[in-house]
Formats: C-alpha cells, sequence, structure tokens
C-alpha cells in the first residue's frame, strides 16, 4: 500500500526516513526550514519539488484535507509544540499528525486530548536506531487512537525493519513514547554497564588485556553480545578518535523521566538510576560535591586531599605498564599526600596509595 506523507524535520533522522519512505515505494514530501538540509536530501536523489522550506506550499502538497498526515521529527521540548500548533492551526478534523521525536509521554497525552478535541488523530510514534535506521529500518513504538494509527500503516511498514516486525500499537496516545522512554532507560543501563566493565578491565593492567579484542570475541557467541557492543567494538578499532573523546555524556531527558516514573510508582530502577546520575556527574567539571566531601575529611581527619592543580598534573602521568611498580611512575612533585602520620596510624601516602589513588587493596581496607 502506498500513502501520502509529509516530514517536517529533514536533520539526520527525518531526512533518513523520507529516504527510507521513498525507496519504500512511499508518496513523501518534506519541509524543513533550512536550504542545506533539503540541499543534502536533493543530493541523495529525493525529488526537488517534493522538498519545500516554505509551510504553506507544504501543506498544498500534503494533499486532500481529511485524508492528510503529517510527521513531525524535530528535537523534542518547544520546537516540537510550536509546530504541532502551527500545525492544528492548518490541518482539518481526519488529518494525523504524528510526533516522531523522544517527547515526553505527559506532554503527548496533553497534546493528545487537545487534538482529538479539533478532529485531528495523534499518534506518538517513539523511534529507535539513530543514523543507522535507514538501511537497518527504524524500530517504532506507537501510541494513539486505532483509525489513526491503521491510517499511517503504509508509512510504519516502510520505515520498520520489515513490515510485519519492528513495530507495533502500544496502546493509546502517550504509550508509544511512554514504552520509548523506557526503552531507553534500558539503553542508558546497558551503556554504563559495558563501560564500566572495560574500564575495570583496562584498570586491571596485570594482564595487559586488549579492549578492542574483547569486544570483538564477545561480539560472537557470548550471552552479552549486543548492537550496542557492534558499535562499541566498531569504536575501540579506532584508538586514535576513541583517545580524543571528551567524557562528558550528555541526556536527553529519557532517563530521568524513567527515574521520575519509577518513583511515583515505586519501582525499584537502581541500574537505569544509577546509569542516569552516572551521565550527570559527567556533565560536571569540578563537581562542587567532591569538593565538599575532600573539605569535610580534611576538617575531621587532617587527610591530605587533592588539589585542582595537583589533578591536573596528574592528568598527565604516564600509564603503569604491567611489571612497574606505580611509584616509578608517579611523577615526585604531585603534592597528593602528607608524609605525616594519619589517625588510623598509616601515613597518608600509603591511605592514599603512592601514586595517590584511592586504596585498593584489601589489606589497606583492614587497616583503616
Ligand atoms: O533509540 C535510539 O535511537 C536512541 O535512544 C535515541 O532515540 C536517543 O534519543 C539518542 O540517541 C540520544 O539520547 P540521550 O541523549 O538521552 O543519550
Amino acid at each position: 500500500m502506498v500513502m501520502k506523507i509529509g516530514m517536517i524535520g529533514l536533520g539526520k533522522m527525518g531526512g533518513n526516513m523520507v529516504i527510507r519512505l521513498k525507496n519504500g515505494g512511499q508518496d513523501v514530501v518534506g519541509f524543513d526550514r533550512s536550504q542545506e538540509a533539503i540541499d543534502h536530501l536533493v543530493s541523495q536523489g529525493v525529488a526537488a519539488d517534493a522538498l519545500t522550506s516554505d509551510m504553506d506550499r507544504f501543506i498544498e502538497l500534503l494533499g486532500e484535507p481529511g485524508q492528510r498526515a503529517v510527521w513531525v521529527m524535530v528535537p523534542a521540548g518547544q520546537i516540537t509544540q510550536s509546530v504541532i500548533d502551527d500545525l492544528a492551526g492548518r490541518l482539518s478534523a481526519g488529518d494525523v499528525i504524528i510526533d516522531g521525536g523522544n517527547s515526553n509521554f505527559h506532554d503527548t497525552q496533553r497534546r493528545g486530548e487537545a487534538l482529538a478535541a479539533k478532529g485531528l488523530h495523534f499518534v506518538d510514534v517513539g523511534t529507535s536506531g539513530g543514523v543507522w535506521g535507514i538501511t537497518e529500518g527504524y524500530g517504532m513504538m506507537v501510541g494513539g487512537p486505532d483509525e489513526g494509527v491503521e491510517r499511517i500503516r503504509p508509512a510504519l511498514e516502510a520505515l520498520a525493519p520489515a513490515p510485519d516486525r519492528g513495530w507495533g500499537h502500544m496502546g493509546p496516545t502517550g504509550s508509544g513514547h511512554y514504552v520509548k522512554m523506557v526503552h531507553n532507560g534500558i539503553e542508558y543501563g546497558m551503556m554504563q554497564a559495558y563501560a564500566e566493565g572495560f574500564e575495570l578491565m583496562k584498570a586491571h593492567q596485570t594482564f595487559n588485556l586488549d579492549m578492542a579484542q574483547i569486544a570483538e570475541v564477545w561480539r560472537h557467541g557470548t550471552v552479552i553480545r549486543s548492537w550496542l557492543l557492534d558499535l562499541t567494538a566498531e569504536a575501540l578499532k579506532n584508538s586514535a578518535d576513541f583517545d580524543q573523546l571528551s567524557d562528558y555524556v550528555a541526556d536527553s531527558g529519557e532517563g530521568r523521566w524513567t527515574i521520575i516514573d519509577s518513583i511515583e510508582l515505586g519501582v525499584p530502577t537502581p541500574v537505569i538510576t544509577l546509569a542516569t546520575q552516572m551521565r550527570f556527574r559527567s556533565q560536571q567539571d569540578v563537581s562542587y560535591q567532591g569538593q565538599m566531601l575532600s573539605a569535610m575529611r580534611r576538617a575531621f581527619g587532617g587527610h591530605a586531599v587533592k588539589t585542582l592543580e595537583a589533578t591536573k598534573q596528574e592528568s598527565v602521568v604516564p600509564a603503569v605498564k604491567p611489571g612497574e611498580s606505580p611509584k616509578a611512575a608517579a611523577p615526585e612533585n604531585i603534592p597528593t599526600a602528607a608524609a605525616q602520620p594519619s589517625i588510623s596510624g598509616r601515613s597518608e601516602a600509603q591511605e592514599l596509595g603512592e601514586t595517590g589513588q584511592q586504596r585498593t587493596t584489601g589489606d589497606q581496607k583492614a587497616g583503616e
């Protein structure tokens, strides 16, 4: 089946979806304010007269009132709201508006009610797959009224990995975005678990393990193989690029909303919660709470603490090689440990470890 469908937002998600819809035989038209986004799609073989940066023209291209369908693929939040408000004023009863972004499901429920009052069908599609969706197909979690969902079935079947796989009607308006929210919470948890495991193995220098080799081995046959691991293995192959990455990890809100939902329902979600909190920590340059911990520890125990300057110098400490003692690798001028004995009778140097790292051995712990 072929349907006419309009796409608003021709960035890396919406633009690729236009191409997949076109390749799937659908009659697709697109709108973006950016001429550059339009030119890119034209260079990819999409007809120039199916794309416009003029909203009036776009609405004309959508076809018969009451039969029109518009997929909104813009960032969640205020931009989505203003695009939907604009469409609500231009479309008429029977038309379908689809929000394919990562909107908060509460916003979606509210928008659904307002649009239903005007006779418009509002369908929320939690869309997964990122930049790979163009070739692999998109996983789609669909919410909304039956009629609206049925109307856009040809588009969903063309966008999915296969017509009968990778998409489903979850329930009423909001349910698609709700399921996508939990999907993203799980995504955070899986990513964090992989990242922790690899960092641990990298720190265990006795074995001099090769992270790229391990990721590649784990991709095949193991219990923890996954697409995320496939992507990780690929990233580890290019160590020059990997080593340049900042450890700042952004978050777009889905993890936060998942935690809020878990609190409201009283359902424990420790993995997702901690994974999200780790992102917050990564987003801090110098953490105020960490500074406060140091201040308190110094105050009550007279313990030596690191200064920002010392931490900066330490970041250029050469890595300890297997067989080499940490002391040999540590520069001598890092003022991390005082020579005076601590309350436990151990020197601060012993407590911090000779490179200034936190204590790590059972013996040291027992001696506290
Ligand atoms: O399933 C997907 O394709 C992803 O979950 C995607 O939808 C996600 O929004 C972004 O990759 C970034 O999300 P964060 O900024 O929250 O990491």
